[in-house]
């Protein structure tokens, strides 16, 4: 493909998110119709690239992508990345995994061999075409961390054989298979670390914690709280993230970056802010922790601001404003929304294939939402 300047093709083109210096490219995003995947192939797509967009939909959905079907430059695909793809691009960024926790443990065996086996085939490709690997890594590499706030040199407190470990180790392989193919076949990769991260478009029965509170919030339903809310997490805003990994891709460095918002919050005060802004009388509730829940995480941003320039832009209370508004008219123009089930700890399924292509949380239900199956229980309520 001719590489030509960026033009703007989008509705909804902005200056935030326009990227006239880097020229476009045919660009491949597995995981492309995913929370974080759509946001980012938004820009992409707003910057002139051709996109190609492969998803198996299991934690990802049509609608995130819809606005670009029939675009010339935007190809949609069902595609499994634990099979092998044949496509000419050049660049990939590989985002395809569930990234919820309840999501990721719902089938462990299949999470692993996203990250595994999906990331060999994409590394593959990426050696034949001589395209250039973005691997989305996750700050669970740290697992729960002793060393805070988290730098990229930190080599993790992971427990390889708990519930969790389906997630982090998989994603510590998929790292090392990339830093590998780098090394032996001279891959041209790129590695994120991403925090937690929240906006507009997550699942209703995503599991994650700001979905949940927004959802029971917007129930008129109390707030579960795991473990004490003290706890902390630093949350980005999806747009701010999406902006990352398109410099990252775009920039010389080798290596784990982290890509995250270093402004550090208890769950505690999370629930507070989701409090405040949809209904100050909501009740909390507390829960059970989830075993190895790490307790502390906080990104160590100093390579993201050296190398990428980068920092988060949209403060909590705004990401949540908008986020929350989000929530309001999807559950406005579909009420059902609101009352999707969601399970707040993984059934386990004793055969890896059976459950492949179901999403773990995804029939609707009139009113027995909240800790669904198997959830935690409440250890004590009140506000
Ligand atoms: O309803 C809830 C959900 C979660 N929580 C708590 O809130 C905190 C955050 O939980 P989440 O499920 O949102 O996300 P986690 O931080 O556990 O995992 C996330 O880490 C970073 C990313 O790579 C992934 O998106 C995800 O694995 C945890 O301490 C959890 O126990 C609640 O108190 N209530």
């Amino acid at each position: 493909m001719t590489e030509s300047t960026a033009t703007s093709l989008s509705p909804t083109d902005s200056d935030y998110n326009s990227f006239p210096q880097i020229p476009t490219k045919r660009v491949l995003v597995t995981g492309g119709a995913g929370f974080i995947g759509s946001h980012l192939i938004d820009i992409l797509m707003q910057n002139g690239n051709d996109v190609i967009c492969a998803d198996s939909y299991f934690s990802g959905s049509k609608e995130n992508v819809a606005k670009w079907i029939g675009h010339p430059k935007f190809e949609l695909m069902r595609h499994d990345v634990t099979q092998p793809l044949l496509v000419e691009v050049d660049q990939i960024y590989h985002l395809a995994c569930p990234a919820s926790p309840v999501h990721y443990q719902h089938n462990a065996i299949k999470t692993l061999k996203t990250n595994v086996l999906g990331t060999l085939n994409v590394l593959g490709l990426a050696k034949r075409t001589g395209a250039r690997l973005l691997l989305s890594s996750t700050s669970e590499v740290y697992g729960d961390p002793e060393v805070h706030p988290q730098v990229e040199e930190y080599n993790g407190n992971v427990n390889c054989v708990g519930r969790r470990s389906c997630y982090d180790e998989g994603k510590r392989c998929a790292e090392a298979l990339c830093m590998d193919y780098h090394r032996q076949h001279h891959v041209d990769i790129r590695i994120a670390r991403i925090f937690n991260t929240y906006g507009p478009r997550m699942f209703f029965h995503d599991g994650r914690v700001v979905s949940n509170f927004i959802v029971q919030a917007l129930r008129g339903e109390s707030l579960p709280i795991y473990g004490d809310g003290l706890q902390t997490r630093s949350f980005c805003y999806v747009e701010d993230l999406a902006r990352g990994l398109l410099l990252l891709m775009n920039c010389d460095y080798i290596g784990p970056i982290n890509i995250g918002n270093p402004v550090e919050f208890t769950i505690k005060e999370l629930a507070e802010k989701v409090r405040a802004k949809v209904n100050p009388k909501l009740k909390i509730e507390y829960r059970q922790m989830p075993k190895d829940d790490p307790k502390r995480r906080q990104p160590e941003i100093t390579k993201a601001r050296k190398i990428l320039g980068w920092e988060p832009r949209v403060h909590l209370d705004e990401g949540l404003q908008r986020t929350v508004d989000d929530f309001k008219s999807r559950a406005q123009a579909n009420p059902k929304n609101l009352f999707i089930m969601h399970q707040t700890e993984a059934k386990p399924v004793d055969d890896d294939d059976e459950a492949e292509q179901q999403p773990p949380a995804s029939k609707t239900m009139d009113g027995s939402y909240g800790a669904g199956e198997g959830g935690p229980s409440v250890v004590e309520a009140g506000a």
